[in-house]
């Protein structure tokens, strides 16, 4: 039996992608593609990522290419770290020359517009057989690439394979847990971001701490109830990829989905504020499939409502805020209201 570790291939030379690729390098051979063949000779020359990352080094067993198939050819393990509404495409663009039945590891927090379905859902429609799951939690790309500590859980359906993964992704300074509620960490990963933009519009209306606090703590809750109906465990919504996450992208300078609110408060358009930045924010098309399968699952999220009404119909941030005030405070744990 061959005592090698496994070949990983992580697809998208974005932020997160070349930051979990850099990670995965250092414990394994690792190529990232890049569609983008002069970041990928970049990476491979200058070992660095200037678009996404600046002049942060990166390491230099890391390889890049610009050509999928020869990315994926002799890959053990598949990581998906494309944004949530390229992530069909380019899985389906890949499907052919990916070994049988290796593990898919989705870094994506977001959830498909135009079908409601979680990221490892589409790996099942796609590459039905291939095990599915998920690396989440509050991991700022750039703080990791600079190796200041911080962890993540990764999900699998079986948690022997959660386990096989782990030692490829975590380093000393970037821990990695280990579970097997896919639902949850995908489901938390993936709403966090519609609450960061809440709260980036309360920061960018000088709202104050307490205003963050409350709106982080309800949040929370909010994330918990659909997360739970959704088949996910309470547990989760407690640990990284739930709170863990949600405090980081709720009140870090560096969250996109927190300045997407900022610069809605600050009077710039949807529009403006993400292509100032250049960089994904998923909450804005999240915000509006969470609407939708809350209303399917009979769950009440005031918080998720007003931003959906905010990005996507046009509602001032002002009037959001005003909208939440007016409801009237029910039971803490038990209520419906927010
Ligand atoms: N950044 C972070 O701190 C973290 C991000 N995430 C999640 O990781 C996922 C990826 O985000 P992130 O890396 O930050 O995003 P970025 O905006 O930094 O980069 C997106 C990358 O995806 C590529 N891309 C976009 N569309 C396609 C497509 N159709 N085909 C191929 N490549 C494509 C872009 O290529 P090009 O440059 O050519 O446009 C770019 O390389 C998101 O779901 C995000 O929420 C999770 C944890 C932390
Ligand atoms: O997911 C993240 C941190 O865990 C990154 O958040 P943003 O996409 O808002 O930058």
């Amino acid at each position: 039996m061959s005592s090698r570790t496994p070949n990983v291939a992580v697809l998208g030379g974005g932020s997160w992608g070349t930051t979990v690729a850099s990670i995965c390098a250092r414990n394994t051979r690792t190529v990232l593609w890049s569609r983008n063949a002069a970041a990928a000779d970049e990476i491979n020359t200058q070992h660095t990522n200037s678009r996404y990352l600046g002049d942060l080094p990166l390491t230099d067993t890391l390889r890049s290419t610009a050509d999928i198939a020869e990315a994926v050819s002799d890959a053990d393990v598949l990581v998906m770290g494309v944004p949530s509404q390229s992530f069909r495409s380019v899985l389906q663009e890949v499907a052919e020359h990916v070994r049988p039945w290796i593990p898919v590891v989705s870094l994506v927090k977001g959830l498909e517009q135009s079908s409601r379905m979680r990221m490892t859902d589409i790996v099942q429609a796609v590459m039905p057989g291939h095990p599915a799951g998920v690396l989440a939690g509050p991991n700022i790309a750039r703080e990791v690439v600079q190796g200041f500590a911080a962890a993540a859980t990764i999900a699998m359906p079986d948690h022997g394979t959660a386990q096989m993964l782990q030692p490829l992704f975590g380093t000393s300074r970037f821990r990695v847990y280990t579970t097997t509620d896919v639902v949850g960490v995908e489901v938390a990963g993936a709403l966090k971001n519609v609450f960061a933009i809440a709260t980036g519009i309360g920061d960018g209306l000088n709202a104050g701490d307490n205003t963050r606090a409350m709106v982080i703590t309800r949040s929370l809750r909010e994330l918990a109830k659909l997360g739970t109906a959704m088949g996910g465990q309470t547990e989760t919504f407690a640990g990284l990829a739930g709170m863990g996450d949600l405090i980081a992208t709720c009140t870090s300078p560096h969250s996109r989905n927190r300045r997407v609110g900022i610069g809605l408060a600050q009077g710039k358009t949807v529009e403006e504020v993400c292509t100032e930045m250049g960089q994904v924010a998923e909450g804005v098309k999240t915000s509006g499939v969470v609407v939708k399968l809350s209303a399917e699952l009979g769950v009440d999220m005031p918080i998720a409502n007003e931003m959906d009404a905010v990005l996507n119909n046009g509602q001032p941030v002002e009037e959001a805020y005003r909208g939440l005030l007016r409801q009237r405070p029910g039971h803490e744990v038990h209520g419906d209201a927010w």
